[in-house]
């Protein structure tokens, strides 16, 4: 164990461990808690050398979480159905009545196509260590997974990872990278070429909105520290979901992303439409004569309309109640602002998270509409897998599910930077607008990042 920092809470985790062996355990999935000293979570989790890590603070929450290793993983590298994530998950829950365990995970855009190495089409981890910050609180967890495994090695497994944990360093300085390269996929021209197939009168009457997606490769001359990146982005985008999943030393993938797909409390439900953007003004001014542009602009209304629509018919046959803002608001970041409109709903007795994922993922925030004719076009022409991007991560949990729609995220592998950024084309959807739109999704974090 290195260090001190943590000496007092590992002995009283370590004694906790003993007495499993004292007491018979009826459960196979036990949750061990201890408090914990307040510390910054992602420079704790940069520090950390066990695999994988994980970050997950929600949008306007005063918690957040930092997990290391995985005490059981779900992972789906081929096509899965929800029926069976549903009934796996089903089965996972039964076996225990412990009311604070979370599994965090993903799931990929699509999952019907092949999705990046190691996060897989779905993937979910019940973490070996969490820490959870509530307010100034911090909680740490140990899971341990007694279900085919030995009491004792599952006991060493877990105080083995204990015994991997780092003291948090400072943060590694965000030495701006150089570009050395940058490729877009699809190119202007490619693009120009797709917005025009989208927007022509034929195809937009039986699809009304097809979101298009561009991934930038770039490369840059040094290697990054994700966590560093994310920390950095928090502060600019306070207002956001921001999360990390790394599964291994060469990739992490890390969003600041606006946007909620669903905060689930009991069977109550919250979600929103999201769609339609303008950039942030020089001055207050100017920022609220944009924003009220961006409220009378029939395209950007429309854009939203249609996802506030899909989410309002997709979730009534699962709700006793669904109500939806009218009018949109404005939801402002640091370089842009969107539309937005807020839904309620009341579940009916028994809805799954699977369910909800099912029905609500993708939105037409990020896929289109009719759902599956836009999928069908992105799939064909957009030349390239969105894998997690515009995926759906968060978190499942008996009480309280939260998932986050993983757009403003990046794909960080060894001196290469892979980001991602869409834009709803609708009927009155110019290219260059639309590629500018995409500019400035990305003008956060290629501030962050690149030296131009
Ligand atoms: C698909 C993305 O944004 C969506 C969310 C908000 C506004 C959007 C828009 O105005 O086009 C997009 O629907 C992205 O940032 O990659
Ligand atoms: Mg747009």
């Amino acid at each position: 164990m290195t260090g001190h920092f943590f000496s007092s809470q590992f002995s009283e985790l370590i004694a906790k461990l003993e007495q499993l062996r004292l007491v018979p355990i009826c459960d196979p999935i036990v949750q061990l808690s201890v408090e914990g000293p307040a510390l910054p979570l992602i420079s704790w989790l940069s520090a950390q050398t066990l695999y994988p890590k994980i970050y997950w603070h929600g949008r306007d929450r005063d918690e957040d979480i930092a997990a290391i290793g995985s005490c059981k993983s779900f992972y789906f590298a081929d096509q899965v159905d929800d029926n069976a994530l549903a009934n796996i998950y089903q089965q996972q829950r039964n076996k225990t009545n412990h009311q604070d365990i979370r599994y965090y995970g993903g799931l990929a855009f699509d999952r019907s196509v092949e999705c990046w190495p190691e996060f897989g089409r779905a993937h979910f981890i019940l973490p070996r260590i969490e820490l959870r910050r509530n307010g100034n609180k911090v909680r740490i967890l140990v899971n341990l997974n007694f279900e085919n495994n030995d009491l004792e090695d599952e006991i060493q497994a877990a105080l083995n990872a204990i015994a991997t944990i780092q003291k948090p360093q400072p943060l590694s300085p965000l030495n701006k990278l150089s570009l050395i390269s940058r490729s877009d996929l699809p190119n202007y021209s490619r693009w120009k070429e797709l917005v025009e197939q989208v927007t022509q009168a034929n195809f937009i009457q039986s699809t009304p909105k097809v979101v298009l997606s561009r991934h930038s490769q770039i490369d840059v001359d040094d290697n990054i520290d994700p966590w560093a990146v994310l920390a950095c982005w928090q502060g600019r985008n306070p207002n956001s979901f921001q999360f990390g999943f790394q599964f291994s030393p060469e990739r992490a993938f890390i969003s600041c992303s606006p946007e909620r797909l669903y905060l689930r409390r009991q069977q109550e439900l919250f979600t929103e439409a999201l769609a339609g953007t303008t950039v942030r003004g020089l001055n207050p001014d100017e920022d609220n004569i944009l924003a009220q542009a961006l409220l009378d602009d029939c395209k950007n209304s429309h854009e939203n309309q249609l996802v506030r629509k899909h989410i309002v018919d997709a979730l009534t046959p699962l709700s006793q109640y669904v109500g939806a803002d009218e009018q949109p608001k404005i939801f402002k970041l640091n370089h842009i602002q969107h539309l937005h409109r807020s839904i309620r709903a009341q579940l009916n007795p028994g809805v799954s998270d699977f369910e909800l994922l099912r029905a609500l993922h993708p939105t037409p925030a990020v896929g289109g509409l009719p759902r599956h004719a836009a999928l069908n076009f992105i799939r064909q022409r957009e030349g390239y897998a969105r894998g997690w991007y515009a995926g759906a991560c968060g978190y499942l949990n008996h009480h309280e599910s939260e998932f986050s729609v993983a757009i403003r995220s990046a794909l960080i592998e060894p001196r290469r930077i892979n980001l991602f950024a869409g834009a709803g084309i609708v009927a009155g959807s110019n290219p260059e607008e639309e590629w500018q739109e995409l500019e400035n999704k990305l003008a956060t974090v290629l501030s962050i990042l690149i030296d131009f």
